[in-house]
Protein backbone atom coordinates (compact mmCIF):
# COMPACT_ATOMS: atom_id res chain seq x y z
CA UNK A 1 0.00 0.00 0.00
CA UNK A 2 0.90 3.66 -0.30
CA UNK A 3 0.33 6.32 1.64
CA UNK A 4 -0.80 10.15 0.67
CA UNK A 5 -2.41 12.11 3.73
CA UNK A 6 -4.93 10.24 5.12
CA UNK A 7 -4.95 7.65 2.32
CA UNK A 8 -2.71 4.51 2.61
CA UNK A 9 -4.88 2.24 -0.47
CA UNK A 10 -4.78 2.48 -3.78
CA UNK A 11 -7.82 1.42 -6.34
CA UNK A 12 -5.13 -1.51 -7.31
CA UNK A 13 -5.04 -2.59 -3.48
CA UNK A 14 -8.90 -2.48 -3.20
CA UNK A 15 -8.93 -4.70 -6.64
CA UNK A 16 -6.63 -6.83 -5.78
CA UNK A 17 -8.42 -8.11 -2.13
CA UNK A 18 -11.66 -8.04 -4.08
CA UNK A 19 -10.66 -10.55 -7.02
CA UNK A 20 -8.80 -12.43 -4.53
CA UNK A 21 -11.85 -13.43 -2.66
CA UNK A 22 -13.94 -13.19 -5.61
CA UNK A 23 -11.66 -16.53 -6.71
CA UNK A 24 -11.89 -17.90 -3.34
CA UNK A 25 -15.45 -17.92 -2.98
CA UNK A 26 -18.49 -18.42 -5.25
CA UNK A 27 -21.06 -16.47 -2.41
CA UNK A 28 -22.04 -13.02 -4.37
CA UNK A 29 -22.96 -11.22 -1.87
CA UNK A 30 -25.32 -8.10 -1.74
CA UNK A 31 -25.51 -7.46 1.87
CA UNK A 32 -22.92 -7.30 4.23
CA UNK A 33 -23.01 -7.40 8.19
CA UNK A 34 -20.55 -5.40 9.58
CA UNK A 35 -20.52 -7.02 13.48
CA UNK A 36 -19.63 -4.36 16.56
CA UNK A 37 -17.58 -5.98 19.70
CA UNK A 38 -19.05 -9.00 20.79
CA UNK A 39 -21.44 -9.45 17.92
CA UNK A 40 -19.56 -11.87 16.21
CA UNK A 41 -22.35 -14.13 16.82
CA UNK A 42 -24.49 -12.80 14.61
CA UNK A 43 -22.50 -15.05 11.53
CA UNK A 44 -23.81 -18.13 13.20
CA UNK A 45 -27.04 -18.14 11.51
CA UNK A 46 -25.63 -18.65 8.20
CA UNK A 47 -25.35 -21.47 6.01
CA UNK A 48 -22.98 -22.83 3.69
CA UNK A 49 -20.10 -20.85 5.41
CA UNK A 50 -17.49 -20.28 4.35
CA UNK A 51 -14.36 -18.56 6.36
CA UNK A 52 -11.63 -16.08 5.89
CA UNK A 53 -9.42 -15.19 8.95
CA UNK A 54 -8.26 -11.21 7.97
CA UNK A 55 -4.47 -12.21 8.65
CA UNK A 56 -4.92 -14.52 5.35
CA UNK A 57 -6.63 -11.93 3.03
CA UNK A 58 -4.29 -9.77 1.01
CA UNK A 59 -4.36 -5.99 2.56
CA UNK A 60 -6.77 -6.72 4.93
CA UNK A 61 -6.16 -5.07 8.85
CA UNK A 62 -6.46 -7.74 12.06
CA UNK A 63 -8.29 -7.52 14.64
CA UNK A 64 -6.72 -6.66 18.08
CA UNK A 65 -9.53 -6.29 20.75
CA UNK A 66 -10.99 -8.31 22.57
CA UNK A 67 -14.81 -9.65 21.13
CA UNK A 68 -13.80 -9.22 17.63
CA UNK A 69 -12.93 -12.77 15.95
CA UNK A 70 -11.07 -11.80 13.09
CA UNK A 71 -12.49 -12.92 10.18
CA UNK A 72 -14.88 -12.85 7.31
CA UNK A 73 -17.46 -15.21 6.49
CA UNK A 74 -19.19 -15.91 3.50
CA UNK A 75 -22.69 -17.55 4.19
CA UNK A 76 -26.17 -18.00 3.14
CA UNK A 77 -29.35 -16.50 5.04
CA UNK A 78 -32.96 -17.09 3.39
CA UNK A 79 -31.21 -18.48 0.59
CA UNK A 80 -29.19 -15.54 -0.43
CA UNK A 81 -25.46 -15.04 -0.32
CA UNK A 82 -24.53 -12.25 2.92
CA UNK A 83 -20.90 -11.14 4.05
CA UNK A 84 -19.89 -11.19 7.82
CA UNK A 85 -17.08 -9.30 8.97
CA UNK A 86 -16.63 -10.72 12.73
CA UNK A 87 -14.93 -7.83 13.97
CA UNK A 88 -14.26 -4.42 12.57
CA UNK A 89 -11.27 -1.64 13.05
CA UNK A 90 -10.83 0.85 15.04
CA UNK A 91 -8.84 4.07 14.97
CA UNK A 92 -7.57 3.68 18.93
CA UNK A 93 -5.79 -0.02 17.40
CA UNK A 94 -3.51 2.88 15.53
CA UNK A 95 -5.01 2.22 12.63
CA UNK A 96 -5.82 4.95 9.99
CA UNK A 97 -9.74 5.45 8.45
CA UNK A 98 -7.69 4.53 5.01
CA UNK A 99 -7.60 0.78 6.83
CA UNK A 100 -10.83 0.96 8.88
CA UNK A 101 -13.11 1.50 6.15
CA UNK A 102 -11.05 -1.04 3.62
CA UNK A 103 -13.76 -3.77 4.13
CA UNK A 104 -16.80 -1.63 2.85
CA UNK A 105 -15.53 -0.81 -0.63
CA UNK A 106 -14.39 -4.22 -0.85
CA UNK A 107 -17.93 -4.98 -0.10
CA UNK A 108 -18.64 -2.33 -2.74
CA UNK A 109 -16.67 -3.78 -6.00
CA UNK A 110 -17.81 -7.48 -4.71
CA UNK A 111 -21.45 -6.34 -5.64
CA UNK A 112 -23.04 -5.30 -2.26
CA UNK A 113 -25.57 -3.45 -2.24
CA UNK A 114 -26.66 -2.62 1.79
CA UNK A 115 -24.42 -2.65 4.57
CA UNK A 116 -26.09 -3.68 7.88
CA UNK A 117 -23.71 -2.30 10.66
CA UNK A 118 -24.22 -3.07 14.41
CA UNK A 119 -22.32 -1.61 17.39
CA UNK A 120 -22.04 -1.45 21.20
CA UNK A 121 -22.37 1.71 22.74
CA UNK A 122 -22.79 3.68 26.26
CA UNK A 123 -26.70 5.41 26.06
CA UNK A 124 -26.53 9.09 27.31
CA UNK A 125 -30.22 9.65 26.48
CA UNK A 126 -31.66 9.20 30.13
CA UNK A 127 -34.71 7.30 28.79
CA UNK A 128 -32.49 4.64 27.43
CA UNK A 129 -32.16 0.91 29.30
CA UNK A 130 -29.17 -0.96 29.49
CA UNK A 131 -29.77 -3.42 26.79
CA UNK A 132 -31.80 -1.46 24.81
CA UNK A 133 -31.51 -1.45 20.55
CA UNK A 134 -30.72 2.14 19.69
CA UNK A 135 -32.02 2.60 15.48
CA UNK A 136 -29.37 4.80 14.42
CA UNK A 137 -31.21 7.74 12.43
CA UNK A 138 -27.83 10.36 12.66
CA UNK A 139 -24.79 10.16 13.58
CA UNK A 140 -22.23 12.98 14.53
CA UNK A 141 -18.73 12.70 13.37
CA UNK A 142 -16.58 13.71 16.39
CA UNK A 143 -13.39 12.56 14.79
CA UNK A 144 -14.41 14.23 12.00
CA UNK A 145 -14.30 17.89 12.78
CA UNK A 146 -10.94 17.32 14.32
CA UNK A 147 -9.79 16.58 10.56
CA UNK A 148 -9.72 12.70 11.37
CA UNK A 149 -12.00 11.59 8.46
CA UNK A 150 -11.88 8.98 5.58
CA UNK A 151 -12.78 11.06 2.80
CA UNK A 152 -9.80 13.45 3.75
CA UNK A 153 -7.11 13.03 0.74
CA UNK A 154 -7.17 12.60 -3.29
CA UNK A 155 -10.70 11.70 -4.15
CA UNK A 156 -11.14 8.24 -5.80
CA UNK A 157 -14.54 9.27 -8.60
CA UNK A 158 -14.55 5.40 -9.00
CA UNK A 159 -15.82 5.24 -5.73
CA UNK A 160 -17.92 8.65 -5.39
CA UNK A 161 -18.46 12.04 -5.31
CA UNK A 162 -15.71 14.86 -3.54
CA UNK A 163 -18.58 16.29 -1.60
CA UNK A 164 -21.08 13.33 -0.74
CA UNK A 165 -24.22 14.58 0.82
CA UNK A 166 -24.96 13.03 4.56
CA UNK A 167 -28.39 13.91 5.61
CA UNK A 168 -29.65 11.01 4.77
CA UNK A 169 -26.76 8.70 5.77
CA UNK A 170 -29.14 5.65 7.24
CA UNK A 171 -32.16 4.54 4.71
CA UNK A 172 -35.29 6.02 6.50
CA UNK A 173 -37.21 3.31 4.64
CA UNK A 174 -35.21 -0.45 6.30
CA UNK A 175 -35.25 1.86 9.68
CA UNK A 176 -39.09 1.47 9.68
CA UNK A 177 -38.76 -1.96 8.62
CA UNK A 178 -36.81 -2.71 11.38
CA UNK A 179 -39.55 -1.11 13.81
CA UNK A 180 -42.35 -3.30 11.70
CA UNK A 181 -40.35 -6.47 12.55
CA UNK A 182 -39.52 -5.85 16.19
CA UNK A 183 -42.89 -5.37 16.28
CA UNK A 184 -43.95 -8.52 14.86
CA UNK A 185 -40.98 -10.38 17.25
CA UNK A 186 -42.35 -8.70 19.90
CA UNK A 187 -39.57 -6.74 21.19
CA UNK A 188 -40.76 -3.01 20.46
CA UNK A 189 -40.27 -2.03 24.34
CA UNK A 190 -36.38 -2.64 23.79
CA UNK A 191 -36.50 -0.41 20.34
CA UNK A 192 -35.00 3.24 20.29
CA UNK A 193 -34.11 5.95 17.47
CA UNK A 194 -31.47 8.33 18.13
CA UNK A 195 -28.09 9.93 17.13
CA UNK A 196 -25.02 7.90 17.93
CA UNK A 197 -21.55 9.96 18.51
CA UNK A 198 -18.48 8.30 17.50
CA UNK A 199 -15.18 8.93 19.97
CA UNK A 200 -11.99 8.19 19.04
CA UNK A 201 -11.77 6.17 22.36
CA UNK A 202 -9.75 3.92 23.69
CA UNK A 203 -10.76 5.35 26.91
CA UNK A 204 -15.22 5.58 28.29
CA UNK A 205 -15.98 9.26 28.41
CA UNK A 206 -15.77 11.60 31.60
CA UNK A 207 -18.43 13.08 32.91
CA UNK A 208 -18.11 16.77 31.67
CA UNK A 209 -17.72 14.87 28.00
CA UNK A 210 -20.69 12.77 28.67
CA UNK A 211 -22.81 16.41 29.60
CA UNK A 212 -21.37 18.13 26.33
CA UNK A 213 -22.35 15.09 24.12
CA UNK A 214 -26.01 15.44 25.64
CA UNK A 215 -26.13 18.77 24.96
CA UNK A 216 -25.01 18.58 21.62
CA UNK A 217 -28.08 16.38 21.20
CA UNK A 218 -26.06 12.99 21.11
CA UNK A 219 -28.29 9.38 22.38
CA UNK A 220 -25.40 7.15 22.37
CA UNK A 221 -21.68 7.07 22.55
CA UNK A 222 -19.53 4.46 20.80
CA UNK A 223 -16.11 4.74 19.28
CA UNK A 224 -16.36 3.05 16.12
CA UNK A 225 -19.20 2.62 12.40
CA UNK A 226 -19.14 6.20 11.67
CA UNK A 227 -16.00 5.90 8.83
CA UNK A 228 -17.18 2.63 7.68
CA UNK A 229 -20.93 4.14 7.20
CA UNK A 230 -19.19 7.55 5.84
CA UNK A 231 -16.90 5.32 3.00
CA UNK A 232 -20.33 3.34 2.41
CA UNK A 233 -22.36 6.45 1.64
CA UNK A 234 -20.14 7.77 -0.19
CA UNK A 235 -19.85 4.71 -2.53
CA UNK A 236 -23.71 4.83 -3.16
CA UNK A 237 -24.41 1.70 -0.10
CA UNK A 238 -27.87 1.60 1.58
CA UNK A 239 -27.06 1.96 5.25
CA UNK A 240 -28.97 0.89 8.21
CA UNK A 241 -27.44 0.68 11.55
CA UNK A 242 -28.17 -1.23 14.98
CA UNK A 243 -26.73 0.00 18.19
CA UNK A 244 -27.00 -1.79 21.15
CA UNK A 245 -26.58 0.08 24.40
CA UNK A 246 -24.35 -1.59 26.77
CA UNK A 247 -23.91 0.81 29.87
CA UNK A 248 -25.22 3.67 30.49
CA UNK A 249 -22.89 6.53 30.73
CA UNK A 250 -22.98 8.89 33.31
CA UNK A 251 -23.85 12.35 33.49
CA UNK A 252 -23.70 12.69 37.22
CA UNK A 253 -20.90 13.09 39.45
CA UNK A 254 -22.82 10.91 42.48
CA UNK A 255 -22.98 7.74 40.24
CA UNK A 256 -20.85 4.81 41.55
CA UNK A 257 -20.62 2.64 38.64
CA UNK A 258 -17.42 2.13 36.48
CA UNK A 259 -17.82 1.26 32.58
CA UNK A 260 -15.64 -1.24 31.50
CA UNK A 261 -15.15 -3.70 28.58
CA UNK A 262 -16.01 -7.01 30.15
CA UNK A 263 -19.53 -6.07 30.95
CA UNK A 264 -19.85 -4.49 27.91
CA UNK A 265 -19.38 -8.26 26.11
CA UNK A 266 -21.49 -9.56 28.49
CA UNK A 267 -24.60 -7.25 27.66
CA UNK A 268 -23.52 -8.33 23.64
CA UNK A 269 -24.06 -11.73 24.72
CA UNK A 270 -27.17 -11.18 26.32
CA UNK A 271 -28.96 -9.37 23.04
CA UNK A 272 -27.12 -11.41 20.71
CA UNK A 273 -29.89 -13.85 20.28
CA UNK A 274 -32.64 -11.18 19.59
CA UNK A 275 -30.59 -9.25 17.42
CA UNK A 276 -29.85 -12.16 15.20
CA UNK A 277 -33.11 -12.53 14.64
CA UNK A 278 -33.51 -8.90 14.11
CA UNK A 279 -31.08 -9.11 11.34
CA UNK A 280 -32.09 -12.25 10.21
CA UNK A 281 -35.56 -10.76 9.45
CA UNK A 282 -34.02 -7.67 7.90
CA UNK A 283 -31.90 -9.16 5.18
CA UNK A 284 -35.39 -11.73 3.85
CA UNK A 285 -36.94 -8.30 3.89
CA UNK A 286 -33.74 -6.57 1.78
CA UNK A 287 -34.48 -9.02 -1.09
CA UNK A 288 -38.30 -9.02 -0.84
CA UNK A 289 -37.97 -5.48 -1.31
CA UNK A 290 -35.35 -5.61 -4.08
CA UNK A 291 -37.59 -8.47 -5.83
CA UNK A 292 -40.20 -5.54 -5.66
CA UNK A 293 -37.95 -3.43 -7.22
CA UNK A 294 -36.61 -5.12 -9.92
CA UNK A 295 -40.44 -6.31 -11.17
O1 LIG B 1 -16.70 -2.11 17.95
P1 LIG B 1 -17.76 -1.48 18.78
O2 LIG B 1 -17.99 -0.06 18.46
O3 LIG B 1 -19.05 -2.27 18.82
O4 LIG B 1 -17.17 -1.55 20.28
C1 LIG B 1 -17.40 -0.69 21.37
C2 LIG B 1 -16.47 0.50 21.34
C3 LIG B 1 -15.17 -0.10 21.84
O5 LIG B 1 -14.51 -0.75 20.78
C4 LIG B 1 -15.59 -1.11 22.84
C5 LIG B 1 -15.61 -0.56 24.24
O6 LIG B 1 -16.11 -1.53 25.14
O7 LIG B 1 -16.97 -1.44 22.49
O1 LIG C 1 -19.92 4.19 27.15
C1 LIG C 1 -19.32 3.99 26.07
N1 LIG C 1 -18.55 4.94 25.48
C2 LIG C 1 -17.89 4.74 24.32
N2 LIG C 1 -17.94 3.59 23.67
C3 LIG C 1 -18.68 2.60 24.18
N3 LIG C 1 -18.90 1.37 23.71
C4 LIG C 1 -19.72 0.76 24.58
N4 LIG C 1 -20.02 1.56 25.60
C5 LIG C 1 -19.39 2.75 25.37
Amino acid sequence: MHTKGNCCCSFEDYKLTTEWLMNQTSHRPKVAIICGSGLGLLADGASNKQTFRYQDIPNFPISTVPGHDGCLVFGTIEDRSCVFMKGHFHLYEGYTLCQVTFPVRIFKLMGVELVLVTNASGGICPDFKVGDIMIIKDHINLPGFAGQHPLCGPNDERFGIRFPCMSDAYSKDMRSVVVDISTELGCSDFIREGVYCMVSGPNFETIAEARMLWILGCDSVGMSMVPEVTVAKHCGLQVVALSLITNKVSLDYSREEKVNHEEVLEICKMRAELLQKLVTSLISRFNQQQIINTN
